[in-house]
């Protein structure tokens, strides 16, 4: 086992994984940039119109203003000659409380500030001295006020204005004043309460002070805002829109806008989570959307990256069996359609045909005698290993030159390897396609017949005999050969040594029987 396959990633793994993060980043990126920008456009959309809502009502507020306090100044200029006219001076009294809505109540004052006159009438002002902070104010300043919130004598929380009644010379004659009471319904709550719609969302108008004169919670107005984060900023920049921690700690996008005759604030806001209630869906759709296109880039480029790694795959898996000898046909079959694959596919079929090239000439030299050309003991051990095992029978001749000392020592060392030569190219001229013709000892032969009957080896060595004693030798002129055949059947299977020492024996007996013949074995199993 290949302990480097349980440790090493295999490459299909790798740009698996690979094709697998880059999908799932670019989904998570593309997910994660869809919902800031959703998330930012919710905002700004909230923050937004919460701006313009803001705006609007103060511009309404603020016209709602300008028109009172117009009233107030044509009645006290009509007034200017009334002040001793108690019936007019109540009749103006009840037109301004019951002709608009403007006003809770209507009092006229006269320079020291004593009630003449009061609407409605069930309030009895009429010849009481109010000491309340706005009618103090309208005589001590004798011009057109708009007062802050205050309690008034009778215990409401108000808001004040009034306008100095003049009368033809320039005197002070009083004031005429309207008061707005907060608590209750009036012209304030109806322009802004109008306007209240669920979700969490709400507006509310405070003064400098941070004083509330509009809340829809009527217990908070009056009171003054603490803990709230924006309102600093609010009433510093006039106009805008922020986002906010309001006083109960929730998370607000507000719109403000100040009524430029007063100060006051208008702030609209919304929270921040029902603003953003729809991104959940929003986000569903774009997952939804997504999600297909994401899968099928995920699948090409699975795709893509396999069609790449294959052919690096079947190379790299061919390159475990090089010494294989279909190997280069196999590599010749990859399909390597990109450059560096082809390039790499080329280099391991030239490095294949070297090898086997020089596995080949390695294998001729181990199975081959360097003198006659003839296969070695070796050689012939291996193929008789194959004979045997194919259970097919065979013969071995065992073949031995007469007297070859002489042919040496008469003409020396290297005319008798010649004879060893020529001797060889007639055994193989005689062995058919398939035998075997080896060298195993100085000048000794075993020449393997792949025939299947004995009296063909018989007769073939026979053939051979009378061959070699008729070919002319040079120098030596004629050489004979003794000859002994030894048969191996499946019926009587013997081993590789017991077959050659046969054939040995054989010969042995030819060449006492006084050489230059053919003997067969007995067997000596
Ligand atoms: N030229 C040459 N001679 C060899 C080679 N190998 C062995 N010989 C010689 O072969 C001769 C064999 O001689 P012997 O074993 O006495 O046999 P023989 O003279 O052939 O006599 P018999 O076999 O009994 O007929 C020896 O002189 C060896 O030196 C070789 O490679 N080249």
């Amino acid at each position: 086992m290949n302990p480097l396959k349980n440790t090493i990633l295999k490459l299909n793994r790798l740009i698996l994984a690979l094709a697998l993060t880059a999908t799932i980043l670019t989904l998570f990126n593309s997910f994660y940039s869809n919902y800031q920008v959703q998330k930012e456009q919710l905002i700004l959309q909230s923050l937004e119109s919460n701006m313009a809502y803001a705006s609007k009502l103060s511009d309404t507020t603020e016209m709602f203003l300008r028109s009172s306090q117009q009233q107030l100044a044509f009645t006290a200029n009509a007034l200017s000659e009334q002040m001793s006219n108690s019936v007019r001076l109540n009749q103006e009294a009840n037109r301004l409380k019951y002709q608009t809505d403007s006003f809770n109540s209507v009092v006229i004052s006269n320079e020291l500030g004593i009630t003449k006159a009061a609407s409605p009438e069930a309030l009895n002002l009429v010849g009481v001295k109010l000491n309340s902070v706005g009618t103090t104010e309208a005589l001590y300043e004798k011009k057109a006020l708009i007062s802050a919130p205050y309690i008034s004598s009778i215990n409401n929380l108000v808001v004040f204005m009034s306008e100095p009644i003049v009368g033809r010379n320039g005197d002070y004659l009083g004031f005429l004043g309207g008061t707005i009471y907060l608590k209750n319904l009036n012209i304030l709550s109806e322009i802004l309460g109008d306007h209240y719609y669920e979700n969490g969302s709400y507006i509310y108008v405070v003064d400098k002070e941070k004083k509330i004169l509009y809340h829809p919670n009527i217990s908070r107005i009056g009171t003054t805002v603490i803990n709230n984060d924006g309102l600093d900023k609010m009433l510093t920049q006039k106009e805008g829109g922020m986002q906010l921690i309001n006083s109960q700690g929730i998370t607000m996008l507000a719109g403000y806008s100040t009524i430029a005759s007063t100060g006051w604030i208008v702030v609209t806001q919304s929270p921040l989570q029902a603003t953003l209630e729809p991104l959940f869906g929003i986000m569903q759709k774009v997952l939804l959307r997504t999600l297909p296109v994401a899968c099928a880039v995920f699948l090409f480029i699975w795709f893509f990256a396999r069609s790449i790694s294959r052919p690096l795959q079947q190379l790299a898996d061919k390159a475990t069996t090089l010494n294989s000898p279909t190997v280069s046909r196999e590599i010749e079959s990859i399909n390597s359609w990109y450059v560096e694959s082809h390039g790499l596919k080329q280099a391991m079929l030239i490095g294949v045909q070297l090898l086997q090239n020089q596995i080949g000439e390695l294998k001729r030299d181990a199975e081959t005698d360097p003198l006659t050309g003839a296969s070695n003991r070796r050689a012939l051990q291996l193929t008789l290993k194959q004979q045997i095992y194919i259970g097919r029978a065979f013969s071995v001749l065992a073949l031995d030159i007469d007297f070859f000392k002489r042919v040496n020592d008469t003409y020396g060392h290297k005319v008798g390897d010649d004879v060893l030569k020529q001797l060889t190219k007639v055994m193989t001229h005689f062995s058919k396609a398939g035998d075997m013709v080896s060298r195993t000892g100085g000048e000794e032969f075993v020449i393997l017949l792949k025939n299947e009957r004995l009296e063909m080896a018989l007769a073939l060595a026979e053939q051979l005999r009378t061959a070699v004693a008729n070919e002319p030798f040079e120098l030596v002129g004629n050489i004979t050969v003794s000859i002994g055949i030894a048969h191996w059947s499946p019926e009587k299977p013997q081993t590789i040594e017991t077959l050659l020492a046969l054939a040995d024996q054989a010969l042995y007996k030819a060449k006492e029987q006084g050489r230059n013949r053919c003997v067969i074995a007995n067997d000596l199993s």
